[in-house]
């Protein structure tokens, strides 16, 4: 990361404390898409899992809980059939992901306009800021400041159009302001703003990163810090970092469901690391 002046975000990692239990711990919710389309909202919950949320469900659409019901374990689910009952089920929850295989459609406009009336701090990726193509006021306006848009540049391009011209760390920044939320630019070099200007450049990027569903993974990443309230900014320079750091350590080979897996590591060198 660049930026002496910022405070390392490794001093405030969520490590559990001895009385901790699972709710305490953070509790994250990860919104699915369609029966044909589960894939990306697991991996999305496998990752903040195990980044530390101690508890994460699945909210999915009904016809999709008969696909993801085999395919979980510690991992929890509950369908939802409207954006009414998404918010419901999202009540509980410390962070939502929303975006990674939603569906570019008014659903998923309306399932996020829902989440947003909730108290969850939102992730939004992938569909869910493609959904806003066009109209990106309609999502910044639903938006809090400690909400986080994971958008890589295609996504990033949709909701600002022309800003790259002006570089990716201004435009980064531009974003976060125009959004009035914590903005991470993928990439091989990813940027992280906060809307009060803090910015950062992640230094650990990787190319065996760039594989379908690693998105997906660090979104869940980004949940499960959120979720253990780590402040946004900081949770996001966290896991941008421990995502290459993990992708590092596997090298060639990487597919996204080695992510999460190489994470224990990730996590056991940096708590070596600390003062806890
Ligand atoms: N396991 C699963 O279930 C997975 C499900 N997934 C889900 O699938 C859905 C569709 O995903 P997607 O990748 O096809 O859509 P999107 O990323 O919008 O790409 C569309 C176009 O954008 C452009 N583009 C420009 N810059 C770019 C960049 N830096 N990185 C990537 N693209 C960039 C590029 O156009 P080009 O530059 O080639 O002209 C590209 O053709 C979505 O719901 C997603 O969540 C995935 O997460 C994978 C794992
Ligand atoms: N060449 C690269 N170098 C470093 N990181 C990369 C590279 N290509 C992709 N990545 C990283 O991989 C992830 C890809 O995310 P995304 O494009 O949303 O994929 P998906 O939608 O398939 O999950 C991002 O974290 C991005 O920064």
């Amino acid at each position: 990361m660049t930026g002496d002046t910022l405070p390392d975000w490794r001093d405030s990692l969520p490590w559990p404390a001895a009385d901790t239990h699972k709710h305490a711990r953070g509790r994250l919710g990860v919104v699915s898409g369609k029966a044909t389309q589960t894939g990306a909202a697991r991996l999305a919950a496998r990752g903040g899992l195990r980044i530390g949320a101690g508890l994460v469900r699945i909210l999915c659409p009904p016809d999709a809980a008969a696909v993801v019901a085999p395919t979980i374990e510690a991992i929890m689910l509950t369908p939802f059939g409207s954006d009414e009952a998404l918010a419901e089920a999202a009540a509980e929850m410390d962070a939502v992901v929303i975006g990674p295989a939603a569906g570019v459609n008014e659903v998923t406009q309306a399932n996020i306009r829902a989440l947003a009336g909730t108290g969850a701090v939102l992730v939004v990726d992938a569909d869910g800021l493609t959904a806003f193509e066009g109209w990106p006021a309609d999502l910044f306006e639903l938006l809090d400041r400690d909400d986080v848009l994971t958008p890589h540049e295609g996504e990033f391009k949709r909701l600002f159009p022309g800003l790259l011209d002006q570089g990716r760390e201004a435009a980064a920044a531009e974003a976060a302001r125009r959004a009035d939320a914590v903005m991470v630019l993928k990439g091989p070099a990813t940027v992280i703003a906060a809307p009060d200007g803090r910015l950062a450049i992640n230094d650990n990027g990787t190319p065996w990163l760039a594989t379908a569903g690693s998105g997906d993974v660090l979104a869940g990443m980004i949940g499960g810090l959120v979720a253990q309230r780590m402040d946004s900014f900081d949770a996001a320079r966290a896991a941008v970092w421990m995502h290459a750091e993990a992708a590092r350590g596997f090298g060639p080979g990487l597919i996204a469901e080695d992510l999460p897996e190489r994470l224990p590591a990730v996590l056991a060198a940096l708590f070596a690391q600390s003062s806890h």
